[in-house]
């Protein structure tokens, strides 16, 4: 699904009005519908509901609403903040038709104007939509402030008053913070970024039915991927099939205390499919990975405790794999930067790369260059920053990370809540599955594993990594809905996932 910035949501409406065709009256009529069947669903009709309006077509939208919410019998206040001599023609429209129903629409010039709003109450903010072209000030911002300060249950039309569509808000902006925000058909930038959390809540879209035509023509670079989109990436295993079809996997993993990570990553990659899995660890590994991973092949390294590179036992060199994943608890010792310095220029086929070994890159930059095209990095936001540079807002970052992406042809996940999976092209998209119970130690060294497993079935960089972060965030959704987010452990994730 894509993500269209502001000027491209203004110029959809205008073609869908044009091409369906339909009357802009209608097409805000079939918006305030869409919200309403979603509050209808969510709130019964005996809630005490204040809806405030602004004076553009957010606030015309919330002037239906309120309409349509009173038709249906539900208690309604509506409260015009009257901050502009100007309104737009369909706020006027619906202005009129509420008049139509109601003496009792109230107006709000100053702070006294504003209404005590209790707990068992819900705010509907229809003040400032996709049209905010400065900083709330004045009314608005007192307004705002106020419905912040209230025990309600806020919900945003479209989208928090105050908060930019698809650039950053300055620390000092007054914005609303809704429980939860309605928004029309296609999802915005600003929900997806990690700081406007508080000022988006829980979102939902309601199909409206705009210009499909022009949503498939429009250029974008960013994507939320949905769980029909993500599940159409995954192959089908052919009956005659046998585990040569689905590669064999070498994973670098682990250190002496950071066992854990190589045998989850190993659990989390047999879980994804691969044909076969070696898996090459520190000597003092190797009676832990044996025994708590049967079904890998283990090869122990020269080194008691670190990663080197060596082993003892004849093996087959990096290259020939399927492909390699490297990282997960290896840590950054002399031994582990040399062995990695070796094995990059070996390798001509995407592989995956995380966490000490993404450290290990970012202390010795010149390496970026030897790593191979489409490979796949994981970096969480930490380990993105020391890749790269500070960024002064989430739109900066995004910016680093298509360059980022682009600049070294890689694939690269930044992770987090709504991961989002760069791609060299410079594509961005966002994955929805996931939640705070996956924020534990090792559900990172369990990614890595799957991203490896796909990779070495053959599966496309970029459809290796949507697919991967789509899976491990939904394993993560079905342990939260088991046992609850708070004790998940990475280990629950692993035995969660579910390719289907
Ligand atoms: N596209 C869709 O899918 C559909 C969209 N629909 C709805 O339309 C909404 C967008 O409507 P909109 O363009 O009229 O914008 P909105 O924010 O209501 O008001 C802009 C006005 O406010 C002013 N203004 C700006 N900032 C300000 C501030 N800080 N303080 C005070 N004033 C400020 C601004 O002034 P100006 O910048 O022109 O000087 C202008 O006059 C959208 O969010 C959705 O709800 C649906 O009905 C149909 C389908
Ligand atoms: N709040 C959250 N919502 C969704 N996913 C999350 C959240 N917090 C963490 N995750 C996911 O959990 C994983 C954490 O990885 P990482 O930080 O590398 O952990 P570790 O190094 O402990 O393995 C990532 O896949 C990340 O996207
Ligand atoms: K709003």
């Amino acid at each position: 699904m894509k993500i269209l910035n502001v000027d491209q949501i203004r110029a959809l409406d205008e073609s869908t009005i044009k091409h369906e065709p339909i009357a802009p009256l209608n097409l805000m009529e079939r918006a305030s519908l869409g919200f309403v069947n979603w509050y209808v669903d969510h709130f019964p009709a005996t809630t005490s509901t204040k809806i405030f309006c602004g004076l553009g077509n957010n606030g015309g939208d919330g002037l239906a609403i309120a309409r349509l919410l009173m038709e249906r019998e539900y208690p309604v206040e509506v409260y015009v903040v009257r901050y502009a001599p100007r309104e737009s023609d369909d706020f006027m429209h619906n202005h009129r038709r509420l008049k139509l129903i109601t003496e009792d629409i109230k107006y709000v010039e100053f702070s006294r104007d504003l209404p005590t709003l209790r707990h068992n109450e819900v705010v509907i903010d229809a003040i400032l939509g996709s049209g905010l072209s400065r900083p709330a000030e004045g009314i608005v911002k007192a307004t705002i402030e106020t419905i912040n300060r209230a025990p309600a249950t806020v919900i945003s039309v479209d989208i928090a008053s105050g908060l930019y569509v698809d650039q950053a808000n300055q620390p000092d902006d007054v914005i609303i913070e809704p429980d939860h925000t309605v928004s029309f058909q296609l999802p915005k930038l600003a929900f997806v970024l990690p700081k406007n959390g508080k000022y988006v809540g829980n979102w939902h879209l309601v199909d409206i039915q705009l210009h499909k035509r022009y949503i498939d023509l429009a250029p974008t670079p960013y994507y939320f991927t949905q769980p029909r989109e993500a599940r159409l990436l995954l192959h089908k295993r052919e009956r005659y099939s046998n585990k040569g079809t689905f590669g064999h996997a070498l994973l670098l993993a682990g250190s002496f205390g950071k066992m854990g990570a190589a045998v989850l990553s190993a659990r989390a990659c047999l879980r994804s499919g691969v044909g076969l899995l070696t898996v090459h660890v520190p000597q003092c590994g190797y009676p832990i990975l044996q025994s708590s991973v049967p079904e890998a092949m283990c090869q122990p390294d020269g080194h008691q405790t670190v990663l080197t590179g060596t082993s003892r036992i004849s093996s087959t060199p990096p290259s020939e794999y399927s492909t390699v994943g490297i990282g997960p608890g290896i840590g950054k010792a002399p031994e582990t930067l040399t062995m990695l310095r070796e094995l990059l220029p070996t390798i001509k086929k995407p592989m995956v790369i995380d966490a000490d070994a993404l450290n290990l890159l970012s202390e010795n930059r010149e390496l970026y260059a030897q790593i191979p095209k489409h490979s796949i990095l994981t970096p969480h936001p930490k380990e993105f920053e020391r890749l790269t540079k500070p960024w002064k807002d989430d739109y900066e970052k995004l910016d680093l990370l298509r360059d980022f992406a682009k600049t070294h042809k890689l694939v690269v996940v930044l992770k987090g809540a709504y991961s989002a999976v760069a791609t060299p092209d410079g594509e961005v998209h966002f994955n929805a599955t996931g939640n705070p119970g996956l924020s534990t130690g090792g559900t990172g060294d369990v990614l890595t594993g799957v991203l490896t497993a796909l990779l070495a079935q053959g599966y496309d960089p970029v459809e290796a990594a949507v697919l991967g972060v789509y899976a491990h965030g939904l394993a993560g959704d079905v342990v939260a809905s088991q046992r609850g987010p708070i004790g998940m452990t990475a280990s629950d994730v692993v035995d969660a996932l579910r390719w289907e």
